[in-house]
């Protein structure tokens, strides 16, 4: 092997050693430039125009607050489903791929060959989601909060040069078992992966955010 791939693997194996780590010990984990900036933005285009191609379903309505106090509606995350095979996602099919590899390596990695107390079998196609701004937000929930087999959440963000300050959009994890009010705050920032259990020890929240925010979601089953 050229020195390059021994690097790689020795890399791959560090990002899978990462994983194992920070999910066993604090139930998330955060993976950062996980595809580079090149590859990140050629999944950024396709979102894009997914978007601009109309694809994302309407957002579901919620109401908030207005400035004034009224209460109004407005649309919250639009959605899109994404197999990564179609001719327009050929590059969100090779991040798949490459989480999959991920996850994969993870989960036999692990001495019993569990990823924490799963093996990983399966996942749901990818959910491309668009909170449009105007103080789109998601409420606090649980992804699974009754064994529907989803085990791990992936979300990959698409968000360059993104401002929590200015533009909102936070992730808060509110993690079952941290001491008093510590939180999980995770900023949704360009090439950013993130994995976190999808059953109850891992209550979120999307805050409202104010510009366009896109994020690229894979549950994994076990
Ligand atoms: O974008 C994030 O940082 C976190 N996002 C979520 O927790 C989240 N969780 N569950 C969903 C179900 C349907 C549509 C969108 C979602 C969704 O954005
Ligand atoms: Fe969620």
């Amino acid at each position: 092997k050229q020195g390059s791939q021994l690097h790689d693997d020795s890399s791959e194996d560090e990002m899978c050693r990462n994983v194992i780590r920070d999910l066993t010990n604090y139930g998330l984990c955060v993976v950062d430039n996980f595809l580079g900036p090149a590859l990140g933005q050629t999944v950024l285009r396709e979102v894009l125009t997914l978007n601009q191609k109309g694809v994302f379903k309407d957002g579901q309505l919620v109401s908030t607050k207005g400035n004034k106090g009224d209460l109004k509606t407005i649309r919250g995350d639009q959605i899109c489903w994404v197999d990564g095979r179609e001719s327009c996602c050929q590059n969100i099919g090779h991040l798949i791929s490459k989480v999959d590899t991920l996850v994969m390596r993870a989960n036999r990695m692990r001495d019993n060959g569990k990823l924490g107390e799963y093996t990983i079998n399966g996942r749901t196609k990818a959910m491309v989601a668009c909170y449009p701004g105007l103080g789109s937000h998601y409420v606090m929930h649980v992804d699974n909060p009754n064994k529907d087999g989803r085990c791990i959440t992936a979300i990959y963000y698409l968000n360059l040069n993104w401002d929590v300050q200015q533009s909102g959009g936070l992730l808060r994890i509110f993690p079952e078992g941290w001491r008093g009010d510590k939180v999980a705050d995770i900023d949704p920032i360009f090439d950013r992966l993130l994995f976190f259990w999808s059953d109850r020890r891992n209550p979120h929240e999307v805050q409202p955010a104010y510009d366009t925010r896109y994020a690229i979601t894979l549950w994994y089953f076990d």
